[in-house]
């Protein structure tokens, strides 16, 4: 085989409780985690050496060298089968980057399934797990896909059980925010307040909304601590939330540490008439309907 190509797709969360700041610079979270069907495609094909090429949506703004997530990948399991293995990655994107949407993760996950596969090394998913988790929080998510409820740094997981489906909507951002400066954002905030951090807990009432496939109680139950810090980094995203919310969304939220906002909708059909509104209100680069939850990363 001479060329593997794997489809992934993006994530919402659909409550991120950030609980204090650790000693190792990160947050213990209460992340629950929910895969949604917009997809990057990663192609690897066999050759001598490691590189990468990245097209499509904003693809100006991610890195072709080493700092690549998909790279760094591939590089790390190379290093994990002990052998000089080389790979050409083609990374096709849609998922809006430094949006929120995990793709450069997401990217990562696709490239070790893909090369676990061009150089035939067989190794079951827990091994790939571990290599995600070292390559950044979200990545053990983004191998798997569905909802899950993620601890620690995000990269513990357990998959949630949900009924049916439900129906989303994404207002995309000019411009990225960098997830390590709204956390530091978050951090300030808090000792501005003189808040005090909770230990993060999982919201009982939306876990059971997720399970009866409620979309209306799952509306009510969003929640994303990062938010705050998004909004006061990028004071545009607060017309953004509000518009959703006048527009009749059951929730709306920030996108894990954004911009990309994110609305829910009663069915595919006011998923339409949602995005519509947002277009014609004038509050995002471009709005996308999507669904959730999908599967995680598959050879196609
Ligand atoms: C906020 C979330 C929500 O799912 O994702 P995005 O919305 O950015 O995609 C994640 O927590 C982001 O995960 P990921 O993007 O993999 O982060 P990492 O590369 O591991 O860490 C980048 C930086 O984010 C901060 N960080 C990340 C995870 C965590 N539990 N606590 C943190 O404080 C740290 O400052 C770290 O240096
Ligand atoms: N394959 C990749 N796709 C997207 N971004 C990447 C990738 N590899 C590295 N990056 C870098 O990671 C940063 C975060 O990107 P991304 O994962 O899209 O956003 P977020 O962390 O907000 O979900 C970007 O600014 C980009 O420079």
């Amino acid at each position: 085989m001479n060329s593997v190509t794997v489809r992934v797709p993006a994530k919402v969360n659909l409550q991120l409780a950030v609980g204090p700041l650790r000693d190792d610079g990160y947050h213990d979270l209460v992340n629950v985690f929910h895969a949604v069907s917009i997809f990057d495609e990663v192609t690897a094909t066999a050759e001598t050496g490691m590189s990468v090429r990245v097209e499509g949506e904003s693809a100006d703004q991610v890195p072709e060298d080493g700092d690549n997530l998909a790279i760094r990948a591939a590089i790390a399991l190379a290093g994990h089968a002990g052998r000089p293995y080389g790979v050409n990655l083609l990374i096709r994107k849609s998922i809006p980057v430094a949006g929120g949407m995990a793709g450069g993760s997401a990217d990562a996950a696709a490239a070790l399934v893909a090369c676990n596969e061009l150089w035939g090394l067989g190794l079951p998913r827990e091994d790939l797990m571990e290599i995600a988790a070292d390559i950044g929080s979200d990545v053990p998510f983004a191998l798997l896909g569905g909802t899950a409820i993620g601890t620690g740094r995000g990269e513990r997981l357990t998959s949630l059980d949900v009924a049916g489906t439900f129906h989303w909507v994404f207002a995309l951002a000019d411009g990225g925010l960098s997830t390590a400066a709204v956390y530091a954002e978050c951090d300030r905030l808090r000792q501005a307040s003189g808040e005090l951090v909770a230990w993060p807990q999982a919201a009982g009432a939306l876990l059971a909304a997720l399970r009866e496939g409620d979309a209306e109680a799952l509306g009510a139950q969003l929640g994303n601590d990062l938010q705050p810090a998004a909004v006061a980094l990028r004071g545009s995203l607060a017309h953004t939330l509000d518009a959703g919310r006048k527009q009749g969304a059951l929730g709306s939220l920030v996108s894990g540490s954004g911009p990309t906002c994110a609305f829910l909708a009663r069915s595919a059909a006011h998923a339409g008439e949602l995005a519509a509104g947002l277009k014609d209100a004038g509050v995002a680069r471009d709005v996308i309907t999507a669904h959730g939850p999908v599967p995680g990363p598959a050879v196609v």
